[in-house]
């Protein structure tokens, strides 16, 4: 472990932070600090050459993918043959600190085992598909690239594209699911939101995530506190700064990945963090149950209503507990007469000129709402007692049956 950091550190032409790398027991690597460290205090600087991102590797290839195509592909292309070292002559001791697979992440089990997805809480199969069609479509873009521009990729100096497109596939979604659970925002574009603001970036990497407590946070780059693009060309370098609050010899120093519920911490990052039930972080999408309420007659225009003023999808309950806005506005509709004077009143709550449509129309919308909980609680019950306890997906379930609990016991009080 120590020799992974040294490496990096030699490479990086570093001296020896106050942060050494460790196995944690369940997260895998981590960061964890070597002396007191005192708040908001600079650990180290990685420079710009060092960011694998699509500033450092366009000047090495045609242009035509995105940042994540791109470095996927170059992390696919340099994949380390362990134990050999990666042979990237530019990154290669950063692609060799890499994790070595991905065995057990969720996309690697859907994609080699077929995974049966119904064993998972509708809404988490949901995002799992729809992480899978990105994966797709990156991987059909990038192979028409490779395909495209072989001979030139193929000189690349130790780069070998004659294995076959099963091979180069599963070093795609090991380098894909690289960047997907390693990347971090970083300002190299004119605008914020430009989806290519993104970059690997080494050691930082290796900082787990936590929900809530003390956590590092990355220095405002020189490009993000003028709002515009970078100067230099290789873009601003990262400097990582230690917990606001001092960090004890020998604690973990975390990064927090963003206020993700665990169907996301799951999908994407392929772990979850369990939360105490009345975490607002606990979260049910119940889409799955409550679209289909949509399916009779006036279901189309009010589906229609709800998609153009944005209020379609994305319906949660939350441990808090709460019944997220947009679900409240979905049922709303749902329980009005189209036609009424109470269509009217509806589009008056969305705009604030009234707080409810009616009496009648709230009683039925939370009638609706323990029903959706109640179904929610019995199919937690049953699938859940297939999985062993600390299961990931167990805690899924076991989530959903929690927070459904809250918010069907709010109704009643
Ligand atoms: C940016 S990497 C962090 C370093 C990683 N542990 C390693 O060994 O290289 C993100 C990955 O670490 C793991 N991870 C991060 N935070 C975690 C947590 N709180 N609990 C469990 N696993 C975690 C997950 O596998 C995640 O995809």
């Amino acid at each position: 472990m120590a020799d992974v950091l040294q490496c990096l550190l030699n490479w990086l032409e570093l001296p020896a932070p106050s942060i050494q790398l460790r196995e944690t027991g369940s997260a895998g690597r981590g960061l964890f600090a070597l002396t007191a460290i005192p708040p908001a205090t600079a650990l180290f600087t990685i420079p710009a050459r060092a960011l694998l991102n699509t500033r450092s590797l366009a000047p090495h290839y045609p242009p035509a993918l995105n940042a994540v195509q791109l470095i996927s592909l170059h992390l696919c292309l340099y994949r380390p043959i362990y134990p050999s070292h990666s042979l990237d002559p530019l990154f290669g001791p950063y692609i060799s600190s890499l994790p070595r697979e991905f065995d057990s992440h969720p996309l690697t089990r859907h994609v080699n085992l077929a995974a049966d997805s119904s064993e998972l809480p509708p809404s988490v199969a949901n995002a799992l598909l729809c992480m899978h069609a990105r994966y797709i479509h990156d991987w059909d873009t990038v192979r028409g690239y490779v395909g495209n521009n072989l001979r030139f990729l193929s000189q690349k100096p130790g780069v070998r594209l004659d294995r076959g497109e099963d091979a180069l596939q599963e070093d795609f979604l090991w380098a894909w699911l690289n960047v997907n659970t390693r990347s971090v925002y970083h300002r190299l574009h004119k605008t914020r939101s430009h989806p290519d603001n993104l970059t690997l970036c080494p050691i930082l990497d290796f900082a787990n995530h936590t929900a809530s407590g003390p956590c590092m946070t990355i220095r405002l780059t020189d490009a993000e506190s003028s709002n515009a693009r970078p100067i230099p060309r290789l873009g601003d370098p990262v400097t990582l700064l230690s917990p606001s609050t001092p960090t004890d010899s020998g604690a973990e120093l975390f990064l927090t990945y963003g206020a993700h519920a665990n169907r996301t911490l799951f999908v994407e990052y392929g772990f979850v963090a369990p939360c105490a039930a009345d975490e607002a972080r606990a979260e049910v999408d119940v889409q799955d149950l409550v679209q289909p309420m949509f399916d009779r007659d006036d279901g189309g225009i009010k589906k229609k209503m709800l998609q153009d003023s944005g209020y379609w999808g994305d319906w949660t309950l939350d441990g808090s507990p709460a019944v997220s806005y947009r679900l409240i506005t979905a049922l709303r509709l749902l329980h009005v007469p189209l036609g009424s004077p109470d269509l009217q009143r509806w589009q008056d709550t969305l705009i604030g000129l009234r707080d409810i449509v009616s009496e009648a129309n709230e009683s039925a919308c939370e009638k609706t709402v323990v029903g959706v909980c109640s179904t929610v609680r019995q199919r937690a019950l049953d699938r859940r007692r297939f999985l062993l306890k600390g299961d990931a997906v167990r805690v899924l379930w076991e989530e959903e049956y929690c927070v459904a609990l809250r918010v069907a016991e709010n109704m009643h009080n």
